[in-house]
């Protein structure tokens, strides 16, 4: 989504060279950045503008990564907060990550992580947000497109199994819509003014998900100074959705067992036992019978959370579908943005897209609709420009070679041809590897500051 403002981050560091290699990393990534070189420093800024994240440094002279982390907490400034730490440091920064912040990164950070904790890290803030939003009662509605048999049947289970607070266990590959048929069984369901509470398994480390699960209480462990509330607290009288549950580690898996089969938690250090009154959703796109066989999933958890299961076919096995979603995608990002105003699909560009191979499925089909609806030049969207910014149509159809003939046609010269042949290359790399730099470099076989060279050269947007 062609997104208006940027997110803003606070890098505070007392080391400039930390600053600035971290300010020009994340200004590439599109994102927002101002500096603070003391934990004063921040803490005046923080207080004077809004941010999204917190980059904090644990050692600084003066008031040190811990003091500006309890000054926040004291002042009920909250956003998410990855710390950064040295040598040795990194129990400190554990410890910190308990006391609330999101997560840490030791120096110099490694260019993959830091992006991908950013990353988290803003989701988790607007997901916070989100929930706020929801709690006072803002309808978010979440339509699912598509009418083939497969949708057909998944809608008709979701307003069947919605009103009742039965478990649903959704399996599918990535982007296929798991998330969104979970928010569509909390939105038709009793506890839709209640909070829907997300919570991505994969993406919290083992040691920090039992906390992140059912909080903990002040003194805990050494550095727990305040208490905290878990995510099962938080999505009391709503909906709990366990994302990407075949990650969850062992032990996690016996304690969530344990609250389900209870309705009860304790915070990590409690010794009182809370009730909690939670729906249970979970996702995964792993085939937890060979997770179970496996030993990596309990088989107990499993029928627990899989009393209602609903399967999401990947994209490819509804093909139908892709008109339905792409033109309504295109509706979509028009109420938002000028760029897509008065833009359609010819039916050839429909029709292909329909034989393209969706390996990211819907997510994918909605970056390509993006992309087509940003770059083609005229208001209607031809198979030639499908062609040029789909990628490649399914290995499955025939197709014959009069795009590329087309294309050959529509550039005088050897230099604006490789430009623009470039230029799409690298934007469609990119995509599919959701703007991983690294992933990208390794896989198109380049350097990665080669890679910045030509998202600079092109101007190129996430
Ligand atoms: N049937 C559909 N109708 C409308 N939008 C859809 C549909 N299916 C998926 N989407 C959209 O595609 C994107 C990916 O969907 P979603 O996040 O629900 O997938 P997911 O299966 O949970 O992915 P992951 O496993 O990677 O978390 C979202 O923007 C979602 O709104």
């Amino acid at each position: 989504m062609v997104s208006s403002a940027k997110p803003r981050i606070l890098v505070t560091d007392d080391e400039s060279s930390i600053r600035s290699a971290l300010r020009e990393i994340l200004e590439f990534e599109q994102y927002e950045i101002s500096e603070a070189a003391s934990g004063d420093e921040a803490f005046e800024k923080l207080q004077a503008e809004s941010f999204d994240l917190l980059l904090l440094d644990i050692k600084m002279k003066g008031m040190d990564g811990f003091e500006l982390l309890e000054k926040l907490n004291e002042a009920r400034l909250q956003l998410p907060v990855i710390m950064l730490t040295g040598h040795g440091t990194i129990e400190m920064a554990v410890q910190a990550t308990r006391l609330g912040a999101f997560d840490f990164l030791q120096k110099p950070p490694d260019l993959n992580r830091l992006l991908i904790t950013v990353r988290n890290a803003l989701d988790k803030g607007t997901l916070v947000k989100e929930n706020r939003k929801m709690r006072r009662n803002i309808p978010q509605l979440s339509e699912i497109i598509g009418n083939s048999e497969a949708i057909q049947h998944i809608k008709s289970t979701i307003a069947k199994v919605a009103p009742t607070d039965a478990r649903v266990l959704i399996t599918g590959e990535n982007g296929t819509g798991k998330e969104l048929v979970a928010r569509s069984l909390h939105e038709q369901s009793r506890r839709s003014g209640e909070p829907f509470v997300e919570v991505n398994c994969a993406a919290i480390p083992t040691e920090l998900l039992e906390s992140e699960l059912f909080g903990h209480e002040e003194g805990a462990f050494t550095g727990a100074v305040s208490q905290r509330i878990g995510k099962f607290e938080q999505a009391h009288g709503g909906t709990l959705f366990l994302d990407e549950i075949g990650d969850m580690s062992l032990q996690a898996q016996a304690k969530v067992l344990r609250a389900l089969q209870e309705n009860t938690i304790a915070r990590v250090g409690g010794t009182e036992l809370i009730r909690v009154n939670v729906r249970i959703l979970a996702a995964t796109n792993k085939d937890l019978r060979t997770e179970i066989q496996e030993q990596q999933f309990r088989e107990d958890l499993y029928h627990r959370l899989n009393v209602i299961p609903i399967h999401v076919p990947p994209l490819s096995d509804r093909r139908e579908d892709i008109p339905l979603l792409a033109r309504a995608f295109l509706r979509q990002m028009a109420t938002k943005d000028i760029v897509f105003e008065g833009k359609s699909f010819s039916d050839e560009a429909l029709e292909k897209l329909q034989r393209h191979d969706w390996t990211g499925n819907v997510r994918e089909l909605h970056n390509v609709v993006e992309r087509l609806g940003i770059l083609s030049g005229g208001a209607v969207i031809t198979a030639e420009d499908v062609e040029l910014m789909a990628g490649p149509v399914s290995k499955s159809a025939t197709d014959g070679n009069q795009g590329m003939r087309d294309l050959l046609e529509d550039y005088p010269d050897f230099q604006s041809f490789k430009d623009a042949t470039e230029l799409i290359f690298v934007k469609y790399q990119l995509d599919k590897y959701q703007w991983n730099i690294s992933q990208t470099a390794d896989a198109i076989g380049i350097q990665r500051s080669h890679l910045y060279n030509k998202i600079k050269k092109f101007n190129l947007k996430r």
